[in-house]
């Protein structure tokens, strides 16, 4: 006989086979995003479908409508357009690539679109006789604000289609601080250069403005092709994927705060730096305009400050939200996979009956309680004759059908507190509580009629099977189970013996030969 622990093991070794690998709370566990990203390495195999040609051919479009989207008007020097900001200008910085790189990343993954944000961005600032240091930072920053919303979206299963209040708040969101990461070159410029302050802010604040505007562009987009994109983009599991490891959130959420931590010093050392300067030129410029100016200065960086915090603290909701689901979910299939252990432990798969081990350690425990309360209890071993042939003429699987049905049908023809098991292959046992023999060859005849009388129309019409049961009565003071099975088995063999779909009981108390045999009616 197996041993607990195999018997455990096999269970949590079947239960496991029937539930998702996701199922298990580790690290490998994978949860949805909301961007997705090229699956390179299936592409190869369905190349010949031609998307995947289609897709190289719409990248290199869309690369050269980046290039000259930035190219064409930055030659010209009219990449931005010019808005009144108290005595100062702000060119609102346009740039029409990102648009597309923005598209490409929310779908495609951050390859693609952000090497549509990185190169356009290096062509419009060379196109603009930037420095090489600027054109880099420029390339670097317009990256780093693609990065950010990349990660936003595969750490949130937020999708990017504005198909609800929460998609249209997380797309508000993300776009504030990537426009904020992409306006980071000015501010760093801001920094570096130490002088021209009043014009570098306003032409950081254009910048930051415009890209702001560039990205509200994309809300109508969005909203009426969203949803369209999403499903045929469903309809290509192959192409892209959406599934992330539960660990990547963390690490995003990290990166993201490493990002914003950055933004947040590069942001107060330039506040000092302007302070402290212009607290030097007090006395050529007065100390009210100090003063004014320092407050504008701070007033712009609290503005975008501010815009991260709430960033940061919806952002933190929305990851709470999908753990806590992801958490509720594995717990919940978790207790699943418990309550299936369990089952599994106890009964046996094909009857739904209990298995022979749990019924010994019941019908072991029972016994003793009967002795102890001085009741009787009875034993039936019920065994389906010439199963072998049922086997051999329907086949193997008609034959499980067999056990199957009479697994189902036994419990129906005792009480709720009768034990039925499955002992081995095509024997079943009963053990009937506080019941005597008398009642108990009751119980087995009604139990031999039903079975003989059930019919199996899904395996054919006239397949008829019978049973032949041994009947024994414990021993109020012998309650030995392996005993009790003994004499039950022994009857059974002489209802065998007897020709089959009878009773024989073991006599004990009883005279031998009494009525303790059932015909075959
Ligand atoms: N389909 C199916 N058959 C089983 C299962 N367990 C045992 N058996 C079959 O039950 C048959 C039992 O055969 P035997 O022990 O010769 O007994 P029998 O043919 O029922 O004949 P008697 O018991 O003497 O009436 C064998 O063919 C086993 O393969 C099972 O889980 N499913």
């Amino acid at each position: 006989m197996p041993d607990a622990a195999d018997i455990f093991s096999s269970a949590a070794d079947e239960a496991a086979c029937h539930l998702p690998a996701s199922s298990l709370l580790d690290a490998q566990t994978e949860v949805d995003s909301g961007a997705r990203m090229l699956r390179f390495r299936l592409l190869r195999p369905v190349a010949q479908r031609g998307i995947v040609r289609r897709l190289a051919l719409a990248w290199f479009l869309s690369l050269s409508l980046c290039l000259l989207s930035v190219g064409w008007p930055a030659a010209e020097s009219w990449l931005s357009l010019s808005l009144p900001w108290q005595a100062e200008v702000l060119p609102l910085v346009l740039a029409p690539g990102m648009l597309l790189a923005i598209l490409w990343t929310l779908w495609f993954g951050i390859a693609l679109g952000g090497a549509l944000a990185l190169l356009s961005a290096l062509f419009a600032a060379w196109v603009m006789h930037f420095s090489l240091p600027f054109i880099l930072l420029s390339g670097a920053t317009h990256l780093l604000a693609l990065l950010i919303l990349y990660l936003g979206y595969r750490a949130v299963p937020m999708r990017p289609d504005l198909s609800s209040g929460d998609n249209l708040l997380f797309f508000l969101m993300m776009v504030t601080v990537s426009a904020t990461f992409a306006s980071l070159d000015v501010l760093v410029g801001v920094y570096a250069s130490q002088s021209g302050y009043a014009q570098l802010l306003s032409l950081w604040l254009g910048r930051w403005l415009g890209m702001l505007a560039n990205f509200a562009l994309l809300l109508p987009l969005l909203w009426l092709y969203g949803r369209r994109i999403e499903r045929a983009l469903d309809r290509l599991p192959w192409l892209t994927r959406r599934r992330v490891r539960l660990t990547y959130s963390l690490w995003t959420t990290a990166l993201l705060l490493l990002a914003l931590l950055l933004y947040v010093f590069l942001a107060v050392r330039l506040h000092g730096a302007y302070v402290a300067q212009a607290f030097v030129h007090y006395d050529r410029i007065g100390w009210p305009t100090v003063a004014l100016s320092a407050l504008q200065v701070l007033q712009i960086i609290h503005i975008v400050l501010s815009v991260l915090v709430v960033f940061i603290a919806y952002f933190f909701y929305q990851i709470l939200q999908h753990w806590t689901g992801t958490l509720k979910r594995t717990a919940s299939q978790l207790s699943l996979l418990n309550r299936k252990l369990a089952e599994l432990a106890l009964t046996d798969e094909l009857t739904g009956l209990y298995n022979r081990r749990h019924f010994m350690e019941m019908a072991r425990r029972e016994l003793a309680n009967a002795e102890r309360h001085g009741m009787p209890c009875s034993l039936l071993l019920i065994d389906i004759d010439h199963f072998k042939q049922v086997n051999d003429h329907y086949g193997h699987l008609a034959g499980d059908q067999v056990l199957r049905i009479l697994g189902r049908l036994l419990p129906v023809l005792l009480r709720p507190s009768d034990l039925a098991a499955r002992y081995g292959g095509e024997e079943l046992v009963v053990l009937l509580r506080h019941t005597p023999l008398d009642e108990a060859l009751e119980v087995a005849e009604r139990i031999r009629q039903a079975i003989a009388a059930q019919a199996y129309p899904d395996l054919s019409a006239s397949l008829r099977v019978t049973v032949s049961l041994g009947v024994a009565e414990s021993r109020v003071a012998e309650p030995d189970l392996d005993w009790l099975i003994e004499r039950a088995d022994r009857a059974l063999y002489r209802a065998k013996d007897g020709g089959r779909n009878r009773i024989e009981c073991d006599p004990g108390a009883w005279a031998a030969g009494s009525v303790c045999s059932g015909s075959s009616g």
